[in-house]
């Protein structure tokens, strides 16, 4: 994705960011950073590439706010490394928090501060660059004498820039959060367009990031004659789950090649990347069926262009 000019990036917007730059939320698993990405995102996620030349990482979705902009980015959990995976992990996690520019750290208000949190807390350290937060969360099942409780265990941990609690699925403090996570970020223009997605209609949105995922790693000639359209969006009765049917059309045999891959493991990978930018927009699991057709010439055909939604 071409990175925006600064008229570009302002477009009608009167709020210009005046900070930005990348967060990333971390603790042991089950304290609820998942549920925090997507409660601060929201509606409000905007839709990038997860390879713009500013960031080596995946990006979970961007919160503008009058203020500026918070770019939360993913980590895989940090583990006491056991094994060589574990080591590569940890590895992946150095990378990825070596860069940001603040790091949440989350505890649940409603289990003590254990030998878990403190391993984490640990390592932090290896990561002076950033800014540290802790969240406490889930504050939503904890009685007002846990998280002052909370409140002290997480204190005496380290000299933390703020500490906030919160409670995602209540919906409490979390713009409260995001407006402090923003003040901790260095003074400059949003790194993403602000707020530029909101009046394209999700399914749009939904093809520009399957036709973003698939150009991914991808040099041919394949950005101008790839296509994606949506035949279908089910939302499923009986459980929690959005099935997507989605075209992928190119213009020709070589390039449907190049798209399915070998035994069709580059399909697989799309659609697995596909359906993880997906899911954090849509606000919940997403079951993608990708089907890669050829439509000859379909840049030139008019009735082509106007069933491929140009
Ligand atoms: N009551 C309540 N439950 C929450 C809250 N946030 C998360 N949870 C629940 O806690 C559980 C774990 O939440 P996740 O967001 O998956 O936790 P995570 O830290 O991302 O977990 P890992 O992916 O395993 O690292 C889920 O069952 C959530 O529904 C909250 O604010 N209040």
């Amino acid at each position: 994705m071409a990175r925006p000019s600064k008229a570009e990036k302002r477009g009608d917007t009167p709020d210009i960011a005046l900070r930005s730059g990348f967060v990333s939320l971390v603790g042991r698993p089950n304290v609820g950073k998942s549920t925090l990405t997507n409660a601060l995102v929201g509606e409000k996620v905007a839709i990038t590439s997860s390879k713009p030349q500013t960031t080596r990482h995946t990006i979970r979705g961007i919160t503008n706010r009058p203020t500026g902009q918070l770019i939360l980015v993913d980590t895989p959990g940090i583990h006491r490394p056991r094994t060589l995976l574990g080591e590569r992990l940890n590895a992946l996690v150095t990378a990825t928090l070596g860069d940001v520019d603040v790091i949440g750290m989350c505890f649940p208000a409603d289990e003590p501060v254990g030998p878990g949190d403190r391993f984490i807390n640990e390592q932090l350290d290896k990561y002076p660059r950033a800014v540290k937060v802790a969240v406490i969360t889930k504050t939503d099942v904890s009685s007002k004498k846990a998280i002052a409780t909370r409140l002290l265990e997480v204190q005496e941990l380290r000299d933390w820039a703020t500490i906030i609690p919160v409670s995602a699925v209540g919906d409490d403090q979390v713009d409260l959060l995001a407006d402090e996570l923003i003040k901790l970020l260095p003074e400059g223009e949003a790194l993403y367009p602000l707020e530029q997605n909101t009046d394209e209609d999700l399914e749009k949105r939904i093809s520009e990031l399957i036709r973003e995922t698939i150009l991914e790693g991808v040099h041919e000639e394949l950005p101008h004659s790839l296509a994606v359209t949506l035949d279908d969006m089910i939302q499923r009765e009986d459980k929690d789950l959005l099935e997507i049917y989605a075209n992928v059309f190119v213009e020709r045999d070589s390039q449907k090649g190049i798209i399915i891959g070998n035994g069709g493991e580059r399909l697989k990978d799309i659609g697995q990347r596909s359906r993880a930018a997906i899911e954090p927009l849509v606000g919940q699991k997403v079951f993608l069926s990708l089907r890669v057709k050829v439509a000859k010439d379909w840049q030139r055909d008019p009735k082509l262009l106007q069933r491929l939604g140009f």
